[in-house]
């Protein structure tokens, strides 16, 4: 039976670019939370959904228009959104997401270069009243992030991008952790895991 009394939980989203190492994070970041008691629900962008999984998988490997990507990537958040998330935060559980809409203005915008505020309307149509309530960027160099991707895995379409690619999502995403100080908090993802870890726990603890 669903709890009506329950209070709103809370969206978590992880960014950053490519191998700066946020998906490491995720267990460790839900495994804190439980421990103090939350219900965590752990999902992914793009994806998280039956439909959203068949729609990542054409957005990692086949080539298309950059404004069908943008638009991709939004109906799989509007799915993810629908599915996932709102119906976990009204039950009172707290969500992590592995990227949300900080992907798309670094990916689509700073990346590929498309129009900012082509983003924003789909931002503003897909999601008017949702945002997450705390957003991790995991900042490196980029030279940090190719090498611990060039040492764990076949690449996907975007790993494959090159340098100026990442030094474009790189310098987006550090853009609006500017323009968003409030909810973004960029971490020094240089650092050792276990010091992460120390770094994400008293985050944690400001968060509730
Ligand atoms: N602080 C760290 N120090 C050393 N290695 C790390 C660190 N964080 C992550 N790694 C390693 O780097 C690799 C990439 O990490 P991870 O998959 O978490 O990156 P990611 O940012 O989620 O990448 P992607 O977005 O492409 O999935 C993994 O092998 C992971 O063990
Ligand atoms: C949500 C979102 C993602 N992307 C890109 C970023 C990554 O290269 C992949 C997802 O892979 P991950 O290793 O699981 O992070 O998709 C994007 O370009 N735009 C987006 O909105």
């Amino acid at each position: 039976m669903t709890d009506s009394t329950a209070s709103r939980g809370k969206f978590i989203s992880f960014e950053g670019i490519d191998g700066a190492g946020k998906s490491t994070h995720i267990a460790f970041v839900a495994a804190t939370l439980e421990a103090k008691g939350k219900r965590v629900v752990s999902s992914r962008e793009p994806g998280g959904t039956a439909l959203g999984e068949k729609l990542r998988d054409m957005l990692l490997h086949e080539k298309m228009h950059l404004e069908t990507e943008a638009l991709l990537m939004f109906a799989s958040r509007r799915e993810h959104i629908a599915q996932v998330i709102e119906p976990a935060l009204e039950r009172g559980d707290w969500v992590i997401s592995d990227r949300f809409t900080d992907a798309s203005f670094a990916y689509q915008g700073g990346g590929r270069g498309l129009d900012r505020a082509k983003m924003e309307a789909l931002e503003q149509w897909v999601h008017p009243h949702l945002q997450p309530d705390l957003t991790l960027l995991f900042d490196v160099p980029l030279d940090v992030a190719r090498a611990r991707l060039d040492a764990t895995r076949t690449l996907d379409k975007f790993e494959q991008e090159k340098a100026d690619f990442f030094a474009a999502c790189r310098n987006e995403y550090l853009r609006r952790a500017a323009q968003f100080p409030e909810r973004i908090v960029v971490i020094d993802s240089t650092k050792s895991i276990a010091e992460t870890q120390a770094t994400l726990v008293g985050i944690l603890e400001k968060l509730g």
